[in-house]
């Protein structure tokens, strides 16, 4: 049986492993559950059997392939993919090369290649449309299934830089499986993220080992693995991600939500910030709790209208800060991040980047350097933990940080004299292969939030911190039906407008940290967005 090319469904692409089967099942009885239940491609990688089993093994799997009509690959053996006339083979950069490999298929069987970075694309590309029919772009996320890994995991940054080489390269036959590490807590995220910067392409399917073979109940675990597939909307918080203007009565009503719900805001932050933010916290009528505690995350997060605050100046030790963003995103309650010092030394670039592919983050927060930086379009280091100095061009800062929203999916927020504010959530909505239609960083709405320069604002420590407290306040005092873009921009044009007030009050620093206390809770009580000093309006 030929399979046409066009027609290869890559959505959910099981990779088998007889070594993981739990008890009473074999392997052809994971595969045939899979299969039943909508595994749509099948590869036999089977490292470490010797070829005579191999293939009588691949020979059962062909049957029961056939039964459910879903073409089976073979990984790395290319003589058994022949003897058996399978569908297609899969080869890594290690394996024998594309070209041979492709000499001895002939035209018509599915070739597949791992890719893990663009110049890998750049020579697939070369090589034209009938060589590379699709790419396993991984290895994504830590996984024990593949042993000796020679890359560490690209996380989903490194599979955009994928898909943009393949956009880029002009590859368009070429389709796209991530894998490693996938399972149901961040397979929405992944298909959400990985995006081309253009929007024309999203990865085409996941591909596992571990959730399906492994699995006591095969059939069950793709049963899960398919409804996400399927899906159209990741809800990562529990509140409404539509896009939405934000007005001074959307905002009003926000702080009746906090002031009614008075959130749960747990700080896991700098020795600097946790006086100053907890004092914060509780003028916004919020409960602050500075715990770095690993066991207790679970519980905390589970407060009704938690909120997490993750700032990386924190030294808590980076398993108790992974513990709490898979805790919060497992119930769905909003973390805000903060990348203190992004790419300042190494350390903090290794620290947030690893913490920006453990999980989804309602809010990213950062000072001009930190989000031109993650942006990756701050060309000189940075320079210490301080937003850099001098004015930016701010729509160079509005670019930044929508690429951030856009690649994090996520609400944005760059701060500095001029505040931007930008909405990537695209309302949660995922699609496979499509990515967002086209639609990129640039049209994605931005919020400009002013209010004139308030140079003191840089002489208190944690005043950039704190509005991370702000933050993490208003989005975890939202009822359900409350706007997630409303409460964060509502809650940083709270903030400029009484660091403003307070500004005009204080005979200095000393009194300014405690002018910005009052004036943050004079203002949120008074709860007249109306009359705050700050505005907003959209750019462009
Ligand atoms: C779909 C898919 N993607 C990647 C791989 C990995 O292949 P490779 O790099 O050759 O490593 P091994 O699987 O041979 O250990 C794959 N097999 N399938
Ligand atoms: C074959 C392969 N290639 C890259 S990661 C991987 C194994 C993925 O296994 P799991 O889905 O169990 O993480
Ligand atoms: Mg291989």
């Amino acid at each position: 049986m030929v399979f046409a090319k066009k027609d290869v469904d890559y959505s959910l692409y099981l990779v088998t492993d007889s070594t993981m089967l739990p008890p009473g099942t074999t392997l052809c009885s994971q595969v045939e559950a899979g299969l039943k239940n909508g595994v749509t491609l099948v590869q036999i990688r089977e490292k470490d059997t010797e070829t005579k089993k191999f293939i009588e093994e691949a020979l059962e799997v062909q049957k029961v392939c056939k039964k459910y009509n879903v073409p089976l690959i073979i990984n790395d053996r290319i003589d058994v993919a022949m003897a058996i006339d399978a569908d297609g083979v899969h080869v890594g950069q290690d394996d024998m090369p594309i070209p041979m490999v492709r000499k001895l298929l002939g035209p018509s069987k599915i070739l597949g290649w791992s890719v893990g970075k663009p110049s890998e694309v750049e020579t697939l590309a070369k090589w034209g449309p009938d060589m590379v029919d699709y790419v396993g772009v991984g290895t994504l996320f830590s996984t024990l299934t593949k042993k000796n890994p020679k890359k560490s995991p690209m996380g989903p940054q490194g599979a955009i830089a994928v898909l943009d080489a393949l956009e880029d390269f002009k590859a368009s036959w070429c389709r796209t499986v991530g894998i490693g590490g996938l399972h149901p807590d961040n397979i929405q995220r992944v298909i959400c993220q990985c995006v081309a910067s253009n929007g024309k392409r999203s990865l085409d399917g996941i591909s596992l080992v571990s959730d399906i073979m492994a699995a006591p109940d095969a059939c069950a675990a793709t049963k899960r693995l398919r409804k996400l597939l399927d899906g159209i909307k990741y809800q990562f918080v529990d509140c409404k991600l539509n896009e939405t203007f934000p007005t001074a009565a959307s905002i009003q009503s926000v702080i009746c939500q906090v002031s009614s719900n008075r959130p749960l805001v747990q700080h896991m932050t700098n020795k600097v910030h946790q006086n100053f933010g907890a004092n914060v916290t509780l003028a916004l009528g919020s409960s602050p709790i500075m715990s770095e505690i690993e066991s207790e995350v679970s519980e905390l997060a589970r407060i009704p209208n938690s909120s997490l605050l993750l700032n990386t100046g924190s030294v808590a030790p980076i398993g108790t800060l992974k513990a709490a963003i898979s805790a919060y995103n497992e119930v769905k309650r909003p973390i805000t991040f903060d990348p203190v010092g992004y790419s300042a030394t190494e350390t903090r670039l290794c620290l947030n980047n690893t913490l920006l592919t453990c999980g989804q983050f309602a809010c990213i927060k950062g000072n001009c350097s930190e989000i031109l930086s993650l942006a990756k379009l701050n060309k000189d280091k940075m320079k210490g933990v301080d937003a850099s100095s001098g004015k930016m061009d701010v729509n160079m800062l509005v670019r930044a940080t929508q690429i951030v929203a856009f690649q994090y999916r996520t609400i944005a927020v760059c701060t500095g004299e001029v505040d931007c504010i930008v909405d990537g959530t695209f309302g949660g909505k995922y699609k496979l292969s499509s990515g967002t239609a086209g639609v990129t960083a640039e049209d994605l709405p931005c919020v400009i939030i002013e209010d004139g320069s308030i140079p003191i604002m840089g002489d208190i420590t944690a005043s950039g911190c704190s509005l991370g407290s702000t933050i993490a306040s208003f989005i975890g005092g939202l009822d359900p039906t409350g706007n997630l873009f409303d409460a964060v921009v509502g809650a940083v044009l709270l903030y400029k407008s009484a660091g403003k007030l307070a500004s005009t009050r204080c005979q200095g620093s000393g009194s300014f940290h405690v002018q910005l206390i009052d004036a943050l809770y004079q203002l949120f009580h008074e709860n007249k967005p109306e009359k705050w000093s700050a505005s907003l309006r959209k750019f462009k």
